[in-house]
């Protein structure tokens, strides 16, 4: 599997989510189960998916006490997934908490944290009371999260080219965010397209509505795999 493409299964129904998985392929692409859908398909849904071939990033983005997070994420790493999340805003203790949580496994899900949410801009963050923008913020929280011992962050493609440069080469880079020209950004506001986020130096692109909204999804993921290629 070498495609960096992570489909966001973002459905309200597991039918429909398991439809799609079935006219996708795990040669083309990974599958991402968020928290609309595994509130909706729980562990039994991931298990189905990962028997069609996928392998999946559950992004439930856990966000608790130290002690909490590390239960969570040792539940995910029981359920055999490929990616894990958290919120890079629970703080060190949090996100070593998490990553002892999965230390001398010998197979383990990739741990990454999220920095700054796709949908926010500089004007979001002044309002929470940051006065430093998204870029900054996402800087200071992925700096913390190697610090903790994760493997990686989600941050917009605009932010990768300042992390590659600050984290390194093996920091792995998780881009949501990511719209083919033309198409609506919604609620998204830091976007940036397939070829741009890989060119600023992301890992994996993580792309919902861009697939799962068109009439031939997989026609779409084909055209994004051979642009990208
Ligand atoms: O900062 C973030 C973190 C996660 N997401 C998730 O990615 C997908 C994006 O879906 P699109 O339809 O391509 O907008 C979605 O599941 C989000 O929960 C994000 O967008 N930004």
């Amino acid at each position: 599997m070498t495609s960096p493409v992570l489909v966001a299964l973002d459905y309200a129904d597991t039918i429909d989510a398991l439809a799609l998985a079935r006219r996708l392929s795990p040669e083309l692409c990974r599958l991402k189960v968020g928290k609309e859908l595994f509130t909706r398909g729980g562990p039994q849904l991931v298990e189905r998916l990962q028997e069609l071939g996928f392998e999946i990033f559950l992004d439930l983005k856990f966000h608790d006490i130290p002690n909490t997070v590390a239960g969570a994420v040792r539940a995910a790493a029981d359920l055999g997934v490929w990616m894990v999340n958290v919120h890079a805003g629970g703080g060190r203790r949090m996100m070593e908490a998490a990553a002892e949580a999965l230390a001398g496994r010998s197979r383990r899900p990739l741990l990454i944290a999220v920095t700054v949410l796709t949908s926010m801009t500089d004007e979001d963050l002044r309002e929470l009371g940051y006065s430093e923008g998204a870029e900054a913020r996402v800087q200071k929280l992925a700096a913390l999260t190697r610090d903790s011992g994760l493997d990686g962050v989600v941050c917009s493609a605009l932010e990768a080219p300042g992390l590659r440069a600050s984290c390194g080469k093996d920091f792995c880079l998780v881009t949501p965010g990511i719209r083919l020209a033309g198409d609506a950004a919604g609620d998204q506001r830091r976007v940036v397209t397939p070829a741009d986020a890989l060119a600023n130096g992301a890992d994996y692109l993580v792309i919902g509505r861009s697939i799962t909204g068109a009439g031939d999804p997989l026609a779409v993921l084909q055209q994004i795999c051979s642009d990208i290629a």
